[in-house]
């Protein structure tokens, strides 16, 4: 028995303002990863319906009034999509729950409330845009406008699906673009509502459409296709690579948010009342499957033994549970496939010889939960920052404490990796807190905090982490076109 009445829930594609199913009628099941219950057949695009979803977007974008309507229309019915995501907040929490496995209370407070967030911030953002002027003498004026790019393909992860959809799609949509929404295979739920969302609050058929299916088919047919000009995706840097080839013929404009290994930086001067909690939460939010996840903890030895002693007692006492349970802070991982790549770590770390601080089993947990994929909270020690449990993405509730002695020795610890995402530093000296944040190579750089977001700011990685930033002008940049128009004025 599980903590909320499962009842199987039946996914359609969302195309030119209707649910329907594939033309081939093909479905695949998906799991509740607390339980294994199947909890949605899922209908399964084939390449046909691509073909067809990207046509109605391009209709849409050519033809249909949204991107002619005036900017207050467009962003009002974007904002009543925020709204009305508030209004439901409750629902998609329980649903990012079941479907994803994280705790509904990190859903209703922090992630739901954040992606109706993302809309409304890119709808107000949007209209306090103004464009650029250049006089040339008095003998011409160039001005700039921003036009939409075109038909944007959404490619997003399983890990903050409904979060990660709506911070592509507000900005996709106020700069007066269509899109077609790819959600992960794993995890369609919650997506699969902004369809009725986007209809409800106004926002005219084939401009919002969401098409489900298995990445290497429908992800691939989306990145070829003529009709989509612009992708936007989260995920691995893996897959990043695979679109990258498979948008070349059509010459996509792309935006990447890949993989991370961010080194979290203890100095001994941190104040470790702060450091630890958020480094806990850095280390194991949604079971360590955050792409900003604080995997690598690189501690100064002269607080080494202090620091091992306080972080396994705060990971010990995290809740392990039921996703739906309030008190759960943290669930299982997404599925048996990533489940067993993230075990596999555990015998990569035997292997390299690091040291096991605390978890690497299973925890124990009520009877309904004895078939999920949950591993405890896990910690090692190695020395070695070059061992592969220190260099490669595992994602899961699994970090390495690393030992450093100096500023520099913590610098090239922190920079010795392929990712660039971001990076964690703990420190009261305000001159070495600007020097390491100078000096980590990564996109984001955070002091005495973590994952706190301003969406005006760019957001991406250097590296293998990515291309591009999206967030604030960035996004609206990337999902527009800018024209210079030239007028004589003699
Ligand atoms: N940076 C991040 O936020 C994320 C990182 N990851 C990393 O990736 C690893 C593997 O996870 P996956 O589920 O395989 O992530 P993935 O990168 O394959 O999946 C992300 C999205 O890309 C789609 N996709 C897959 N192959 C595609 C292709 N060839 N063309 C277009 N779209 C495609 C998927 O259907 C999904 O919607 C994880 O263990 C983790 O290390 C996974 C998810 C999110
Ligand atoms: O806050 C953001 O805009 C992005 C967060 C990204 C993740 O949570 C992720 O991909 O893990």
């Amino acid at each position: 028995m599980t903590s909320v009445e499962v009842k199987v829930k039946r996914v359609l594609h969302f195309i030119n303002g209707n649910y329907e199913q594939s033309s081939d009628e093909q479905t695949f099941e998906v799991k509740n990863p607390a339980t294994q219950e199947v909890i949605a057949v899922v209908s399964e695009a084939t390449e046909e319906d691509v073909q067809k979803v990207s046509q109605v977007a391009r209709d849409a974008f050519d033809h249909g009034p949204w991107r002619t309507m005036s900017l207050a229309d467009r962003c009002d019915k974007i904002r009543r999509m925020a709204e009305i995501i508030l209004e439901r907040r409750e629902e998609i929490a329980r649903l990012e729950a079941l479907d994803v496995g994280k705790p509904y209370s990190h859903a209703f407070a922090g992630e739901i409330p954040r992606a109706a967030h993302n809309l409304k911030f890119f709808a107000d953002f949007m209209e306090q845009q103004g464009g650029e002027a250049y006089p040339m003498e008095d003998a011409y004026l160039n001005y700039t406008r921003y036009e939409p790019v075109g038909v944007a393909g959404l490619i997003t992860p399983w890990n903050a699906p409904f979060m990660l959809t709506t911070w592509k799609l507000g900005p996709c949509l106020a700069a007066g673009n269509t899109a077609v929404i790819k959600p992960a295979e794993m995890t369609p739920l919650s997506v699969s509502l902004l369809g009725e969302i986007a209809k409800q609050a106004g926002i005219p058929d084939g401009v919002v459409n969401i098409i489900h299916g298995q990445g290497r088919v429908v992800g691939t047919a989306i990145t070829e296709n003529e009709n989509v000009d612009i992708i936007s995706f989260t995920g691995s840097t893996a897959t990043g690579k695979a679109i990258m080839r498979n948008g070349a013929d059509t010459l996509k404009k792309f935006a990447f948010e890949l993989g991370g290994k961010a080194a979290n930086i203890i100095f001994e001067d941190a104040d470790l009342e702060k450091a630890i909690p958020v480094s806990i939460n850095a280390a194991f939010l949604n079971s360590g499957q955050v792409c900003l996840a604080g995997s690598r903890i690189l501690v100064q030895r002269s607080i080494l033994d202090s620091f091992i002693e306080k972080f396994k007692l705060a990971a010990e006492a995290l809740v392990v549970g039921d996703p739906q349970d309030p008190a759960t802070k943290m669930g299982p991982l997404v599925s048996e496939e990533h489940y067993n790549k993230v075990r596999s770590y555990l015998d990569v770390a035997k292997e390299e010889g690091a040291t096991l601080i605390t978890g690497g089993g299973t925890p124990k947990l009520a009877a309904h939960l004895k078939d999920g994929y949950y591993i405890e909270p896990t910690v090692y020690y190695h020395e070695d920052h070059k061992a592969r449990i220190c260099q490669e993405e595992i994602f899961g509730p699994f970090v390495t404490i690393i030992p450093f002695d100096t500023e520099e020795e913590a610098l090239t610890i922190a920079n010795d990796t392929d990712y660039g995402l971001n990076g964690v530093v703990w420190t009261e000296n305000l001159k070495r807190a600007h020097r390491i944040a100078h000096g980590v190579r990564a996109g984001t750089i955070w002091v005495n905090c973590w994952f706190v977001r301003d969406l005006r700011v760019p957001f991406g990685g250097f590296k293998k982490s990515g291309i591009g930033r999206e967030g604030g002008h960035h996004s609206l940049e990337f999902f527009s076109e800018a024209k210079n128009i030239c007028i004589a004025l003699e």
